[in-house]
This record gives structure tokens, C-alpha cells and sequence, in this order.
């Protein structure tokens, strides 16, 4: 006898929600079904929407649980085990390639950091911040890959008129590390047509190199390269977590000041500055108007300490966003990073007006922490470690 296997319930297609469904503006049938061209895509970017996060639906939960254990139970050394793995999980579909991350600690009995946060290497966007907008995201039509040498890429010809011909290749080399910092970069988006090899898509293929989260002797936790070297130029990660408007982040800033730690990042870029001052003549009026805050969600760039002689270096990255005010802080290593040696970035850039540092401490609205980084040239007194607003990315070039 045969034996037909029926299943209790018929499968359904895979519907995606209406968010993230493209509006066909074909009316072409082929056999009855629609003809879905790329040039429907391209056409009408205004519907092709980005998934985005919405910074009320982090999945704190675990974090939430741990955090109410009492403190024996959450120095147990199995948390470090869970930790890395939630990092794993968390990570598994959009950087399946990249090296996981352990944790590490060779100065006290603290099995991990603190479980404060989601790990997440995406941005959660909270009220008030407006979503990804794809409707001046334009794409190049290069195919298979997009060649500098012909001029005709328009990934290519934004990321020159944007860096003052500064740039003139492609920000990256053939190996994916960037060639030229602080500049904003224009990767290759989802509306060009070259292929996902092309030289102008890095940070949105995430990590591949090896990192670790240690405890430091005399700054909390920090971020240490892994077993191989890492090359300078080389993509580590975008500072990711909760894109918060300027007021939100005012109110948290004073809170974390409180406990001496903060995890909040300015979007405040030189070329941003200067393109609204070009725009409006305002220049003394032009302030930041997003900033991340990695406290609640975020990824090992969290652990990121300041050094007065950095080896990594903050970079504005676009890929499928056409508000400016709205770059990935995307972090590439500036030096070679020996295997082991700690990563840190320098979290006042190159802003080194201490006229006014200093009217900030007077205004309230910074404080000064004693710089532990050790290097050569630091004075150790007058280094910003934790501010309101951290993250004085004003680097002119
Ligand atoms: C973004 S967090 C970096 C990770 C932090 N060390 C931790 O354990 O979570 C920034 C905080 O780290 C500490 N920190 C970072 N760099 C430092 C430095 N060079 N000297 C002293 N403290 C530092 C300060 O407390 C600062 O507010």
C-alpha cells in the first residue's frame, strides 16, 4: 500500500511584510506572471525600502534576566560562554563570515563585561529619527564591477564631489582596505547594478578579520586584536546601537556622566559642517542632529578605548541612506595592528581646540577624565575621556 504523506496544514509562500516589498510599476505579463526587471527597482526607488530597526523592539530580555541575577550567579565563569555565544547568534546572518569573538580576561575574576547591552551590528532607529531614505540613493548601472578608470560610476563620481576630488578612486584597494581616511565614503548600494564583488562594497560585507574582548589593566574592557596581524586600512566594524535625536541623547549623557562611562557618539563630521554652512551661511548654528548611543545595543566597538595615538579611525560610510546627516560610523584600522595589541581611536579626532574643551567643563556639558592610554605623547590631564556629547569628530583634512 502507498502511503501519501499529506500534511496537516498546506505550505504557504514566504510573504515579506509590506514593508519591505517592492511596488512593481511593470504592467509586462509573461505566461501570466508579472516581468520583474531591474529597471523596476531602479525606477522607483521610493518604494524599494530599507528593513529598519526600530530602537523600542531591542530584545533585551536576556540581558534584562542576567542583569537581575544576584552577583555571584553573574560571575560565574560560564556568562563569558553565553556572552560569546549570543554574539554568535546574533551575528550569524549578516557577518556569516567573519571571525568569532571571544572574551578575555587575564587581570581579575570579572568573566565578561557587564550585560548592559543587545549585540547587534545594526542601527535602531528611535523615535523621532527618521528611517533609512532610499529616495536620492542612486544607483551606478556598472556591470560586472565598477572601474575607476572609465569615470562614468556614479558611486564614484558622489564619493569626488563629496571629498573635494580627494578622493580620485575608489576609496578602498584592490584588497578592500581603505586607501584614503577621513573622507566620506559612497559604497556601491542595492540599487547598483555591479556585482557583490565590486571593489566599492567593504563595510557591507562586515568583518573578516580577528578580534577580541579583554578586560584592560586600568581602562574597563577593551578591544585587542586577534592572532594575526591587522593590516592598516582594514575594515574592523561599524559603531552600531540606538540612533537617538540630539535632545534624547542630551538627557542620557547626563546619566551615564553620573557613573563616569558613556557609549554616545556625535554624527558630527567636518564635511557635514561645512556642506550645511555652504547651504545656509549658518555656520555657528549648525549642530549635530543624530547621535548613536551604544549603551543598550551595540557590538564590540563599544569596547573601543581612547588612545592619544590612535591605530584605528572613525570614518562616515553610506551605503543604502541618502540623508547625509545619517552616516555609518564605520572604524578602519590606521596603523598595523600587531597580533594581540589593543585597538583604540582617539575620541576627540583631531580636535584639539582646548579654548573650547575648556568651555565645556565650565558650561557643564563635559567632564575630564584622567587619560590612562599610556602613549608617548600623552599629557594625560587634558584628554576628554567622557563628555555629554562625546565624539568630536571634527576632522578637517
Ligand atoms: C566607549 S567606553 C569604552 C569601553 C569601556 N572601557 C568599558 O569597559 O565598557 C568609554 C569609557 O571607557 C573609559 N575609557 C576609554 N578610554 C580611556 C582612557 N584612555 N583612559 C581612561 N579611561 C578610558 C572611560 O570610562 C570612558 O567613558
Amino acid at each position: 500500500m502507498i502511503h501519501v504523506h499529506s500534511p496537516s496544514r498546506s505550505p504557504t509562500p514566504f510573504v515579506p511584510s509590506t514593508d519591505h516589498r517592492l511596488v512593481l510599476t511593470s504592467s509586462k505579463t509573461l505566461g501570466g506572471n508579472p516581468v520583474f526587471t531591474w529597471q523596476d527597482v531602479v525606477s522607483d526607488p521610493a518604494n524599494f525600502k530599507q528593513p529598519c530597526k526600530l530602537a523600542k523592539n531591542i530584545p533585551h530580555s536576556l540581558q534584562d534576566y542576567i542583569n537581575r541575577m544576584d552577583a555571584w550567579h553573574r560571575s560565574l565563569p560560564g556568562m563569558r560562554t553565553v556572552l560569546e555565544a549570543a554574539i554568535g547568534e546574533n551575528t550569524a546572518e549578516d557577518e556569516p563570515n567573519a571571525p568569532p569573538i571571544s572574551i578575555v580576561n587575564n587581570f581579575d575574576d570579572e568573566p565578561c563585561p557587564p550585560w548592559e547591552f543587545y549585540y547587534t551590528n545594526f542601527m535602531w532607529h528611535d523615535e523621532g529619527v527618521p528611517p533609512p531614505d532610499m529616495t536620492g540613493v542612486k544607483g551606478c548601472g556598472c556591470y560586472p564591477r565598477c572601474d575607476p578608470r572609465n569615470g562614468s560610476c556614479s558611486c564614484l563620481q558622489k564619493q569626488r564631489s563629496w571629498s573635494g576630488e580627494f578622493t580620485p578612486d575608489f576609496a578602498y584597494d584592490s584588497r578592500g582596505r581603505l586607501k584614503y581616511q577621513n573622507v566620506p565614503i559612497f559604497e556601491c548600494n542595492d540599487m547598483c547594478g555591479c556585482d557583490d564583488d565590486c571593489r566599492n562594497r567593504v563595510v557591507q560585507h562586515g568583518r573578516k578579520c580577528a578580534v577580541q574582548i579583554g578586560k584592560t589593566k586600568n581602562k574597563g574592557w577593551g578591544v585587542f586584536a586577534g592572532p594575526k596581524k591587522i593590516y592598516d586600512g582594514t575594515f574592523l566594524g561599524i559603531y552600531s546601537g540606538e540612533l537617538l535625536t540630539e535632545e534624547v541623547a542630551e538627557e542620557r549623557g547626563k546619566k551615564y556622566n553620573k557613573f563616569g562611562r558613556t557609549y554616545l557618539f556625535n554624527l558630527d563630521f567636518y564635511f557635514l559642517r561645512e556642506g550645511k554652512e555652504k547651504e545656509e551661511g549658518k555656520e555657528e548654528e549648525w549642530e549635530p542632529k543624530y547621535v548613536v548611543d551604544a549603551y543598550h545595543a551595540g557590538n564590540f566597538t563599544r569596547f573601543l578605548n581612547h588612545s592619544c595615538s590612535p591605530n584605528a579611525r572613525l570614518n562616515a560610510v553610506y551605503i543604502n541612506e541618502s540623508n547625509i546627516d545619517k552616516p555609518l560610523l564605520a572604524i578602519f584600522a590606521c596603523k598595523d595592528i600587531e597580533p594581540g595589541a589593543e585597538i583604540c581611536f582617539s575620541y576627540s579626532g583631531n580636535y584639539d581646540d582646548l579654548e573650547e574643551q575648556a568651555e565645556r567643563v565650565v558650561k557643564g556639558d563635559a567632564i575630564y577624565e584622567r587619560c590612562m592610554c599610556g602613549a608617548k605623547n600623552c599629557t594625560g590631564t587634558s584628554i576628554i575621556v567622557c563628555i555629554l556629547l562625546v565624539g568630536l569628530l571634527n576632522m578637517a583634512l
